[in-house]
């Protein structure tokens, strides 16, 4: 479970998360919403451990991670797979070193450059298999910067799947990407993460989308959160208020 209580994150004088609650159950499938700098990827790289909040608490299944010592912190990452809004991709390894990495904090550096450099066949069975998922399996051995922006959201997304974590973080993952892959790949990540009752909390701006695929939407404005509720639920009043359409 995903706790925030009272959260707070600033940059200087702007207020990227203001007074946060939001409380997330596991194997829940979240939408977060909002206008441009309303906060959605302050949030994402909170819960992914990438900022510290200012003031308030976050709490991973009970455990604060304010108070977590280092390798607590490492070992909460393992089990968070985050997807930025750059994908963080290593540009010159190929696209199967690429999604080899989900996994390196779980092992030991030297461990890790052998399975890199000379992945097992069962490794690089798993990897092609989530490859195949996202839709690209014959890109398994290019380098990823051959490859184009949504496709390269694509082998971001492989990578945040083959890390096995039980909460994935996504921030705008499927933003490059023509319509019907954008679709696809949505549904991809909703049915993996039933299937393996993962957390999946994503950030989007098409409402379409977050609707269809999401039962639960979070919106944000000006850093707080305005609404939170089941995607059935949410109206055009409330899109007009979370993105101010009836202020003229
Ligand atoms: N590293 C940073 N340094 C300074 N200000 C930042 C930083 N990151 C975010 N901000 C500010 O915090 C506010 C929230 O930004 P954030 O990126 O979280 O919004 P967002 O809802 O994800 O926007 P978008 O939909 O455009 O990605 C904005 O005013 C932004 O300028």
């Amino acid at each position: 479970m995903i706790e925030l209580d009272r959260s707070h994150l600033n940059f200087g004088s702007t207020l990227a998360l203001d007074d946060c609650d939001l409380s997330i159950n596991e194997g829940e499938q979240v939408a977060l919403i909002g206008p441009s700098g309303s906060g959605k990827s302050s949030l994402l790289r909170v819960l992914a451990t990438e900022h510290a909040l200012v003031s308030g608490d976050y709490r991973h299944n009970g455990r604060s991670i304010g108070s977590l010592c280092s390798k607590a912190l490492k070992n909460q990452r393992c089990d968070i797979a985050y997807i930025p809004q750059n994908l963080a991709l290593v540009s010159n390894l190929k696209v199967s070193q690429n999604i080899l990495l989900g996994k390196i904090g779980r092992q030991q550096l030297l461990a890790s450059i052998k399975g890199l450099l000379i992945p097992s066949s069962n490794e690089l069975q798993l990897v092609q298999k989530i490859l195949s998922e996202v839709g690209i399996p014959e890109k398994l051995f290019h380098r990823t910067d051959s490859l184009s922006g949504g496709q390269q959201q694509r082998v971001a997304i492989a990578r945040a799947l083959y890390q096995e974590a039980s909460l994935i973080l996504a921030d705008e993952p499927v933003s490059a990407v023509d319509p019907s892959r954008a679709h696809s790949l949505l549904e991809c990540l909703t049915q993996m993460a039933t299937k393996h009752t993962l957390t999946l909390i994503c950030s989007l701006h098409n409402l379409e989308y977050a609707k269809k695929f999401f039962p639960r939407l979070v919106g944000m404005r000006e850093g707080k959160i305005v609404f939170d509720g089941k995607s059935s639920e949410f109206t055009d009043q409330d899109f007009n208020s979370l993105y101010q359409l009836d202020r003229g």
